[in-house]
């Protein structure tokens, strides 16, 4: 029996933000100032605390300013509103993240219609989603986008190569699957409501998992010979010891006997979401003072 790849997100997402740390140095050269991110965090929730930390960290590393906001889960929409007009009117600022997801009092299409879609790093507010529909330069969310760059290293050119999305959300499987039609894929979107999904999966080149279900997708759905992308990231507690771990969407151990190559959770798509992140601010700082696209990025 042969065993597929294991993809290494996580050494991709440090040459990328190697990449972006060059860029930074030669934006700084170019400008005297360091491109600048403000992140949001509304609330406490322990593992949107941990990324925000993270991105912090990354972004500082990477040789950018780094600006963070703690709100409490408290915090009334209209005062969170207000903080995203004071960053859109902040010349250090050239990008603006609210981390998801918010209380359910807040009202996140507001929040994220709000943001200006020059300093939109995460790609989310319409006018970019409507850019990336119609073909058109945009910036664009960071996982999507890491999935693509994992793609297109270990396949070259997707033309023609069929596609299954499995997952319909804003943040990832809409864009995704926007993408993956960019490169020429045959794209399908499945889910929940999909009839005979293990056949549907089944017929796919390219494999992208972003449901939200631990190990949903099962080894024999899929085709052999196709590249599984999987986005999931599921907290779950073993019967045996009682220890928590993480697994994806898709059902790693089983799916390596029919793959050509796939993404490990933790240590594939997550990693990249952030080095991601990184480039996009860089990409947003470059627009903003009016020079080109940084190249290679
Ligand atoms: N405004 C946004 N909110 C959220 C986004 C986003 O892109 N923009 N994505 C996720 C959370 N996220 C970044 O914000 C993120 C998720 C996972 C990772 C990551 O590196 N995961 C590791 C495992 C981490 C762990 O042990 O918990 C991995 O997969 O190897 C980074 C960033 C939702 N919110």
């Amino acid at each position: 029996m042969t065993i597929g790849k294991i993809i290494d997100g996580k050494a991709f997402a440090e040459t990328l933000r190697g990449k972006v740390a060059d860029g930074v140095g030669a934006f700084i050269a170019k400008t005297g100032r360091k491109p600048g991110l403000a992140v949001v965090l509304v609330g406490e929730d322990p593992a949107s605390s941990v990324y925000v930390r993270n991105k912090g960290k990354m972004t500082v590393a990477a040789g950018m300013e780094s600006m963070e906001f703690k709100l409490p889960a408290s915090i009334g929409e209209e005062e969170l509103l207000d903080l995203v007009e004071e960053l859109n009117a902040d010349e250090r600022v050239d990008g603006i993240l609210v981390q998801l997801p918010l209380p359910p009092h807040i009202n996140e299409a507001s929040v994220i219609g709000t943001i200006d879609p020059a300093k939109d790093v995460d790609g989310f507010h319409v006018v970019n989603s409507g850019l990336l529909a119609t073909g058109q330069e945009a910036m664009v969310p960071c996982t999507p986008l890491g999935c693509i760059m994992l793609l297109k290293d270990e396949l070259g050119d997707l033309s023609g190569l069929e596609a299954v999305v499995v997952g319909r959300s804003n943040i990832v499987g809409k864009p995704m699957s926007q993408l993956l039609l960019a490169e020429n894929c045959t794209v399908t979107i499945a889910h929940s409501r999909t009839r005979d999904i293990a056949s549907v999966v089944h017929r796919a080149d390219i494999v992208v998992a972003a449901v939200g279900r631990a190990e949903m997708v099962k080894g024999e759905w899929i085709k052999p010979g196709a590249t599984v992308i999987d986005v999931g990231i599921n907290r779950v507690t073993d019967t045996e010891d009682g220890k928590s771990r993480i697994v994806g969407d898709v059902a790693t151990a089983e799916a390596l006997a029919h793959v050509r190559a796939i993404t490990p959770v933790p240590g594939g798509v997550g990693p990249m979401t952030i080095a991601v992140l990184l480039r996009n601010t860089l990409v947003a700082a470059h627009a903003r003072a009016g020079l080109p696209r940084p190249e290679g990025l």
